[in-house]
């Protein structure tokens, strides 16, 4: 999505260069007492990422999705156990193109990664192990939390991926299997359970400090992004 989380647009759920300015200076009790972790959404282009995030923090399927452009940061807070969890959530462009300048900001400081690929492309599925490998690359280690979502499951006709063997390739990483779809709403609580699942796990990641992208770091993402969208 290019232009839909411009800051104050359609749901507070969306995070801005305003809201981090915010955030930064005058943020209430509660604010202040939610432990924030950040959560990358990574995966081919066209697999669903965008609309997946949407649903978890907007509740609606995202229509007529625009390729994301650099990232794009939404959040939600949660209350788990009577604490306050705040999940951010960075939705990251899969197309190469609109990746290359902001890669580094995207691993920096992550507390979770979701895979996502599309069951009716066996090509987005085969192109895992490269994400993963990417993580690797850039020092997501092993104690990071990661997730495969297998999405777009409504298309029941289409579907490329069976679940058996997403499975065997989510075991060999130790990682766990979703199989979702961000358009049927009867999925919203699979969805949910996504990002619940890595909630609980970084909840119980004690060590974990609260890190935000500093101002400036957003502030950067957010003027390469523009410039990105101007170019296209
Ligand atoms: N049928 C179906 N279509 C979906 C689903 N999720 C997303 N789509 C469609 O798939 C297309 C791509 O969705 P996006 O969410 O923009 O995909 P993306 O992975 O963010 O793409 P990039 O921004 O290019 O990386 C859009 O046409 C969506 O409407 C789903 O669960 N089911």
């Amino acid at each position: 999505m290019a232009i839909h989380n411009k800051p104050g647009e359609e749901f507070d759920t969306v995070f801005s260069l305003n809201d981090s300015l915010e955030l930064s200076s005058h943020h209430d009790y509660a604010t202040a007492q939610a432990r924030i972790f950040k959560i990358i959404v990574i995966g081919d282009s066209n697999v669903g990422k965008t609309c997946l995030t949407y649903r978890f923090c907007g509740g609606t399927f995202l229509k007529n999705p625009e390729a994301t452009i650099g990232v794009d940061f939404r959040e939600r807070t949660l209350e788990l156990d009577g604490e306050s969890i705040k999940l951010q959530i960075w939705d990251t462009a899969g197309q190469e193109r609109f990746r290359k300048s902001m890669v580094e900001h995207y691993y920096r400081s992550v507390h979770a990664v979701i895979f996502v690929y599309d069951v009716t492309s066996l090509s987005s599925f085969e192109s895992i192990p490269e994400w993963i490998e990417e993580c690797s690359r850039h020092s997501v280690g092993p104690l990071v939390p990661r997730i495969l979502v297998g999405n777009k499951c409504d298309l029941r006709d289409r579907r490329e991926v069976p679940t058996s063997t997403a499975q065997c390739v989510a075991d060999s990483y130790n990682f766990p299997l979703f199989e979702t779809s961000a358009k049927d709403p009867t999925e919203k609580e699979h969805v949910d359970a996504i990002f619940l699942t890595l909630a609980y796990r970084l909840k119980s990641h004690k060590t974990l400090r609260l890190k935000q992208p500093s101002v400036s770091d957003v502030g950067q993402m957010w003027n390469q992004r523009e410039n990105e969208t101007c170019q296209c």
